[in-house]
Formats: structure tokens, C-alpha cells, sequence
């Protein structure tokens, strides 16, 4: 179980995260969203105690400071990659492995999981950026913790290194460990996750179970087509009694929000009003979190101003 509490940090007195509390429980994968600068990487350099600041962070009771060995309490795989410029990637981990009292065997094993079994005698400095990750990745997984914070480790990987991880990930979480893990990749976050934990410039925007989350947003509606539109809106619009909307999006056609398909489904057959189409189009993880984070992104980009007209030209 992850418990952090009240973690803040300032940069040249900028806040970077203000009063960030939340739980990572264990047989769950818990994402990490926030759009570019939101704070991710410092909270999760802040909950390892890696960086100096304000709150607590304890990992099943204990900081995560305060482990003897503490590869084998809480695997990590933050951004910068600490490679050793000339060991191998195999004696990089057994390095490791020895400083915590792990068997060297678990260092091949390791190296197995990941695919990084036929390159371990390379060094990581020839490594493409996603071998970076997987290496990155045992030796998180080294001390077989039974947490894991990982920052972006989705990062660099193809295709199949995701569809990988993601099946690693919540395997890893069915065993009972807490996966506490930052992606980018939303469609991969909504096949990942159980909880999540959503930030923007450093504060909480939102916490709880995934589903939760995409409920809020205003994309979920219901579409009906009909040819008595009209009336059933009228109908709708009754019964939602402002709480909710309805919207003509076609000639036959009426958009609904604030009621649940079957509510229409029964209105319509109550009021005996044909009906051709009825159906429930939810949020996407994307469409919730763009939605929610609009303004709390740091970063946004504006459209080109319009090439300025030469002197010329204007004269004209
Ligand atoms: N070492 C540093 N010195 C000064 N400012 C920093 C430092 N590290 C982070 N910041 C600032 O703190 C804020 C949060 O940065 P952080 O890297 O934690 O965000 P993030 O959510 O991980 O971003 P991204 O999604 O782009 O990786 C940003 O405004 C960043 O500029």
C-alpha cells in the first residue's frame, strides 16, 4: 500500500506540486496522468524521496528511505536511465543485485522477463530506447517488490513491448502488488488501469476508479433516430426537467444527455413513437482527460498567425 500525503515542491519558488495526497492500493494498476509539466516526474521523484520537499510518503507504513534493502520493498523506473557507461547490461544488474543481497540468478531471470536475455552481454550505451526501458525495467523488477513506481515506461517501446507491458503490468497487479505507473498513451491506460490518479500544475484534478472518471464527462450521451424527432424531444425535454440536455443533430436524429438509453428507449414506446436507432456512445479515457484537463495544461499550442501581408501587398 502507497500512502502519500501532502507532497509539495517549489522550483525558484514556482510551484512544481501543491498538497498532493492519494493511496495506491495493492492488487491494482493506479495511472498517473497530467498533461506535459503537470508534476509527474517530481511527485514520483518526491515519493521515493529522491527529491527534497514538503509530505510523506510511506510504503506499506515505511518511507521508502527507511528500507535496508529497498529493491526488494519498491522497484523504480523514473526517466533518466543510470547506466554504467561500460558494464554490461547483465553485470549492471548484478551489481544491483549483489548491493541488495539478491541471487544472481534472479538476474537472468529478470533479464528473461523483459526479452533482454540474448543482448545482456552488450552495453546499455548501444541500446535503442526502448531496450533502455526494458533494462530499466528488470532492474525494477529485481528484488521482486511488491510495489512498483514507474515513470513513462511505455516510452520507446514498439508495438508489441506495449502490448507486453500492458500484460505484464496487470499480471503483476493480479498478484497482489500496487502498480503505480505514469503513461502519455491513454488508450493504453484504459486497458491498463483500475484507478486513477489525474494532476495538472502540480494539484489533484481527479482520483477514484477509471470508470468514474470518464462517467463525468459531457461526451457521454445517448443518439436516437427517429421520425417523430419533434415530438420526442418535447417528450425528453419534459422529463429531463433541466437536468441533462436534448439536441436536434439531424432531421431525425436527437442527441440526449442527463438519461440513460432505456429511459429514452421507454418514453419513445410509452408515447408510441417509432424509433430506428437508439444507442449509448461513452466518453474515451482521451476525450474525458482533455476535458478535464483543459485548463490546468501548461503547455498549449496556438495555430500559426496568418503570414503578414508585405508592404506591397498591402498598398494595394
Ligand atoms: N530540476 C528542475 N528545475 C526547475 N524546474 C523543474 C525541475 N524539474 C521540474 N521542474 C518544473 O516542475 C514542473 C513539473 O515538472 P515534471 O517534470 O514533474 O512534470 P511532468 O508531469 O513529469 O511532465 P512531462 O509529462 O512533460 O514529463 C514543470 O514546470 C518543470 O518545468
Amino acid at each position: 500500500m502507497i500512502e502519500a500525503r501532502d507532497l509539495a515542491k517549489s522550483y525558484a519558488g514556482k510551484a512544481a506540486v501543491s498538497g498532493l495526497s492519494f493511496d495506491v492500493r495493492p492488487g491494482t494498476v493506479t495511472g498517473f496522468l497530467g498533461p506535459n509539466g503537470a508534476g509527474k516526474s517530481t511527485t514520483m521523484r518526491l515519493m521515493l524521496g529522491l527529491d527534497t520537499g514538503a509530505g510523506t510518503c510511506t510504503f506499506d507504513g515505511k518511507p521508502f528511505t527507511a528500507y535496508a534493502e529497498p529493491m526488494r520493498e519498491v522497484g523504480a523506473l523514473l526517466e533518466a536511465k543510470p547506466f554504467h557507461p561500460t558494464r554490461t547490461a547483465r553485470n549492471h544488474l548484478l551489481m544491483l543485485a549483489t548491493s541488495n543481497r539478491i541471487p544472481a540468478q534472479r538476474v537472468d531471470e529478470v533479464l528473461g522477463l523483459v526479452g533482454l536475455a540474448d543482448v545482456a552481454g552488450k552495453k546499455p550505451s548501444t541500446f535503442s530506447l526502448g531496450m533502455g526501458q526494458r533494462l530499466g525495467l528488470a532492474a525494477a523488477l529485481l528484488g521482486n517488490p511488491h510495489t512498483l513506481i514507474l515513470d513513462e515506461p511505455a516510452n520507446g517501446l514498439d508495438p508489441q513491448g506495449i502490448h507486453w507491458l500492458r500484460e505484464l503490468l496487470k499480471a503483476l497487479a493480479n498478484e497482489g502488488r500496487s502498480v503505480f505507473v505514469s503513461s502519455h498513451l491513454l488508450s493504453e491506460m484504459a486497458l491498463m488501469a483500475d484507478e486513477l490518479v489525474v494532476i495538472g500544475k502540480g494539484r489533484m484534478i481527479a482520483n477514484g476508479p477509471v470508470e468514474d472518471f470518464t462517467k463525468l464527462s459531457v461526451r457521454n450521451h445517448v443518439l436516437v433516430r427517429t421520425p417523430q424527432a419533434g415530438e420526442l424531444a418535447s417528450l425528453i425535454g419534459a422529463k429531463l426537467a433541466g437536468v441533462g440536455s436534448v439536441q436536434r443533430t439531424g432531421d431525425s436524429e436527437l442527441t440526449v444527455t442527463g438519461l440513460e438509453a432505456n429511459a429514452v428507449g421507454d418514453l419513445a414506446f410509452d408515447n408510441r413513437i417509432r424509433v430506428h436507432e437508439l444507442s449509448t456512445h461513452n466518453a474515451t479515457l482521451e476525450e474525458a482527460f482533455l476535458e478535464i484537463t483543459g485548463n490546468a495544461a501548461e503547455y498549449t499550442a496556438h495555430a500559426p498567425a496568418a503570414a503578414p501581408t508585405t508592404p506591397q501587398e498591402g498598398a494595394r
